[in-house]
């Protein structure tokens, strides 16, 4: 879309580097008059498209998608008063019908338990209706005070994944949130993403919810991303939305639910955690082009090489890959960067040379050169891309564990942090040290009852106050 001015800032420069790249390889242009609202660029938009159809694959095994309304009615939203507190401050209000004022004023939902909730007490009868597990992936809008950031944190959340369970009895939805939870990290581990999974302290659990376990992943900055949550809702809602069925004794019962949220954010943690100094590199499950082929078409044997490339080209696309062949009229070696750049994890190289040996020279985005047989290319295909997969998973499990570190001191916490890490600290789970843990390392408690590869979850003294306490991580967030 842009003519290509100047080159990408170096990942170092991460924030920078996050920037240029949004727009350098086409995903999102934030050039929009909204703040805090964003455009998606084809290229952009067709990443989400194979990282949401991944998601709704995994949704779909247990859950059915479902589509509810934009607009909630001022009393429906204003019903629950933890909701409220949490979100009166970041709701947008329709108050107009062309010049006409609305006698009720509409709410954009910021997440929509108050437009599903009065539905599904509709909806529920009896325990034979039980559990219910609905999704859906929608655009949602919150004020957002603190700084707005494409992919990270937008005013208008495009590709907002939001599930809403009901189950018969407390113990079901805390299983669904187990379930929810393995599901995550399913979808984080098809895009190469290592995650953290920890408790939320209380003060920072969602509105009206018995509990929050968040996920989170730690961002080349050291900072961390919280990538989706789920949240155990007990019967707040359903108290207030009188969602309840009838059991088998014929007692009416109050349901106890679940809902689970993921957004574009886990677009942006797999452009951050893969990409480098030339530009993103796409994990293969969720890009656009897998493969592309480059004709090296200098000298006589042009007919020759093109020839042998379009067989190439048809015989990956028959075998299932998403490939592309370059026939621009440019130099190869600039074609080799836009590709880069745009992330696609295979170059195959066709020459005279190559042909001629029955090969094509296969260029993992990741680095390695191999030559395949032509014979054998798709089998040979399979296997690099696997081979880039794993080394994309290596890398981004190295970054994760090399960022994590433990401390047992407010120094070694505040020393921790400075160098863009996470820490583990143990934490007595009483407010004040709480308090004095994010006040005095300007930090952020994100969970206790940790769940990482890279974690032990030892017991120790709390780093406050020395009384009993249990592993925590602690660290800077988006
Ligand atoms: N402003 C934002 N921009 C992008 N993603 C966001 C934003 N706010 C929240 N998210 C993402 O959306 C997820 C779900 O949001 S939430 O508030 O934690 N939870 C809910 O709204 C629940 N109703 C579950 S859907 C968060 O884990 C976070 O990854
Ligand atoms: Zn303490």
């Amino acid at each position: 879309m842009d003519d290509d001015t100047g080159t990408l800032p170096p990942k170092q420069d991460f924030s920078g580097w996050f920037n240029d790249i949004l727009w350098r390889a086409e995903i999102m242009d934030v050039r929009y008059p909204v703040k805090g609202l964003y455009v998606w660029y084809p290229y952009g938009f067709a990443i989400r498209k194979f990282v949401y159809n991944r998601l709704r694959e995994l949704l779909d095994r247990d859950h059915e998608e479902t589509l509810f309304p934009l607009l909630i009615p001022e009393q429906e939203f204003m019903k629950e008063a933890e909701h409220i507190k949490g979100f009166e401050n970041e709701v947008y209000w329709v108050t107009h019908g062309g010049t006409t004022p609305l006698d009720v004023k509409l709410a954009l939902r910021p997440t929509s338990e108050t437009a599903i909730y009065p539905m599904y007490a509709l909806w529920l009868r009896s325990h034979a209706d039980l559990p219910m597990k609905y999704y859906q992936i929608v655009n949602t809008f919150r004020y957002e005070t603190k700084q707005t950031r494409p992919l990270i944190r937008l005013r208008e959340i495009t590709s907002f994944m939001e599930s809403h369970t009901v189950h018969a009895t407390w113990d079901e939805a805390e299983a669904q949130c187990e379930y929810e939870l393995g599901l995550t990290k399913e979808f984080y581990d098809g895009l190469c993403i290592p995650i953290t999974i920890s408790k939320r302290p209380d003060w920072d659990k969602f509105p009206g919810a018995d509990y929050t376990i968040a996920v989170d992943a730690i961002m080349p900055n050291g900072r961390t991303l919280q990538i989706g949550t789920v949240h155990h809702l007990g019967t707040h809602f359903s108290k207030t939305f009188s969602i309840n069925y009838e059991d088998k004794n014929g007692e009416q019962q109050l349901a106890n639910q679940t809902c689970y949220g993921i957004s574009e954010r886990s677009i942006a943690a797999l452009i951050s955690l893969h990409g480098d100094d030339k530009g993103l590199i796409l994990p293969p499950a969720v890009a656009p082009v897998q493969a592309v082929i480059v004709p090296i078409t200098i000298g006589k044997r042009h007919e020759d090489v093109l020839a042998a490339a379009k067989k190439l080209e048809s015989d990956l696309k028959a075998a299932g890959f998403r490939v592309k062949m370059d026939t621009r009229d440019m130099r190869p070696g600039a074609k080799y960067y836009w590709w880069e750049l745009r992330g696609v994890p295979l170059r195959l190289e066709l020459g005279p040379r190559d042909i001629d040996g029955g090969k094509v020279m296969a260029v993992k985005r990741t680095g390695e050169k191999s030559s395949l047989e032509l014979a054998t290319v798709c089998d040979g295909v399979t296997r690099v891309l696997a081979e880039i997969t794993e080394g994309i998973r290596a890398k981004a499990e190295e970054h994760t564990k090399s960022h994590l570190c433990s401390v047992d001191s407010m120094d070694a916490l505040n020393t921790a942090l400075n160098d863009g890490n996470v820490a583990v600290v143990h934490w007595c789970r009483e407010r004040e040290c709480g308090d004095a843990i994010e006040e005095k390392a300007n930090s952020s408690i994100l969970g206790t009852e940790v769940r990482s590869p890279y974690v032990a979850a030892t017991d120790g003294k709390c780093i406050v106050c020395g009384k009993p306490g249990k592993a925590t991580l602690v660290g800077r967030t988006y």
